[in-house]
């Protein structure tokens, strides 16, 4: 079963009914986009999309409208040599889409994009980083010391993030933040959209490794640790992200202790706010800023399947991210003072 659950039916060969094409060695990491896999597949009909059929980007599903477009396309195309992408010699199979089971009660729509979830100051980047940088970060992280909590690891640069009072020691800075992460800091720099605020030039960075299944308990940034703009990077596999706004909140509700409180807020259900949540790949960059980073919560659903629509996807077995942020110099003065432990507390 590949990660968006399509599998291949049983039998082989062209008997095989199936509108959809598992197709190997073509996707991204050869420089083929979905839109040109798109292009090409659509001189034998109607396709619908196509999609990642893994983490490696060099498998792809290429769906269709019809069956007898799929066959035209595996007669002509499969173990040939493909003129239209590259001359690639294209490996295919049929598939079918077999969603799994989940808990239909945790539903919530997925978007795919920052304008879909509609949250002001939410933004989303696609392949914010090469399949290169990536493997390059990974392996950067790998190799330095990991801490380790209840169910995931962490490593904290500049500023150690200490999780019984979801703060930074601001007094206590640890250094710079480390070379193998200098193209990144560039990139944020000139993120769209940013002007010339200095909470872009971050200076404290949290590693998190989470296993196949983990998540992240609801909250929000404390308001008084760190400025307004939050970069979430995510590597190695996907997740989605769910942001809540509670209508009766406050800074620290619903779990009223440590981000790493997993147990308390897992069987928690909501009945009191609006859930919104966006899938995120590996190598895409989250920007939670203004009302999405002082007023929704974000949260990780402990998950090893996320249900997009009616696909399921299954998670990698880790996802890590790298979150920049700046840490505050003096109380936040935002205007969502119902979540700011700066403004009712002093
Ligand atoms: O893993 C992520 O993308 C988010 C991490 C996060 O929300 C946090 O460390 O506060
Ligand atoms: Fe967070």
């Amino acid at each position: 079963m590949s990660k968006n659950g399509f599998t291949r039916p049983k039998g082989t060969g062209e008997s095989n009914s199936s509108p959809n094409l598992y197709v190997a060695n073509c996707g991204p990491a050869v420089g083929l986009t979905h839109d040109a896999i798109k292009s090409a597949f659509q001189i034998f009909g109607e396709v619908i999309g196509v999609q990642s059929a893994d983490d490696s980007g060099v498998r792809v599903i290429v769906c269709f409208a019809e069956d007898t477009a799929a066959q035209a396309a595996f007669q002509a195309w499969n173990e040939k040599s493909c003129p239209n992408l590259a001359g690639r010699v294209l490996h295919m199979r049929y598939s079918v889409h077999r969603p799994q089971k989940v808990n239909s009660n945790d539903s919530v729509v997925v978007s795919h994009s920052e304008r879909e979830l509609g949250i002001p100051g939410i933004h989303l980047m696609h392949e914010f980083i090469t399949l290169e940088e990536e493997k390059e970060l990974l392996k950067a992280v790998d190799e330095r010391p990991w801490k380790s909590l209840a169910k995931r690891r962490v490593q904290h640069y500049g500023y150690e993030f200490l999780y019984e009072v979801r703060n930074v020691d601001s007094k206590q800075f640890l250094g710079e933040l480390p070379s193998f992460v200098s193209h990144i800091l560039q990139k944020i720099v000139s993120f769209p959209g940013l002007g010339d605020t200095s909470s872009k030039l971050v200076d404290q960075l949290t590693v998190n490794e989470y296993p196949c299944g983990v998540g992240l308990s609801p909250h929000i940034d404390t308001h008084s640790a760190f400025d307004d703009l939050i970069f979430s990077l995510s590597l190695a596999g996907s997740c989605i992200m769910e942001f809540r706004q509670y209508t009766e909140g406050s800074w620290n509700s619903p779990a009223s202790s440590a981000v790493d409180a997993e147990e308390l807020t897992k069987s928690a259900k909501p009945s009191n706010c609006t859930r919104k949540a966006v899938f995120l790949p590996p190598r895409s960059m989250l920007l939670m800023s203004g009302e999405g980073r002082y007023a929704w919560h974000h949260y990780i659903p402990h998950h090893k399947v996320d249900m997009i629509g009616d696909r399921s996807v299954r998670r990698g077995s880790r996802r890590v991210s790298f979150t920049f942020r700046k840490v505050r110099k003096g109380p936040c003065q935002c205007n969502y003072r119902q979540f700011c432990d700066s403004q009712l507390e002093s």
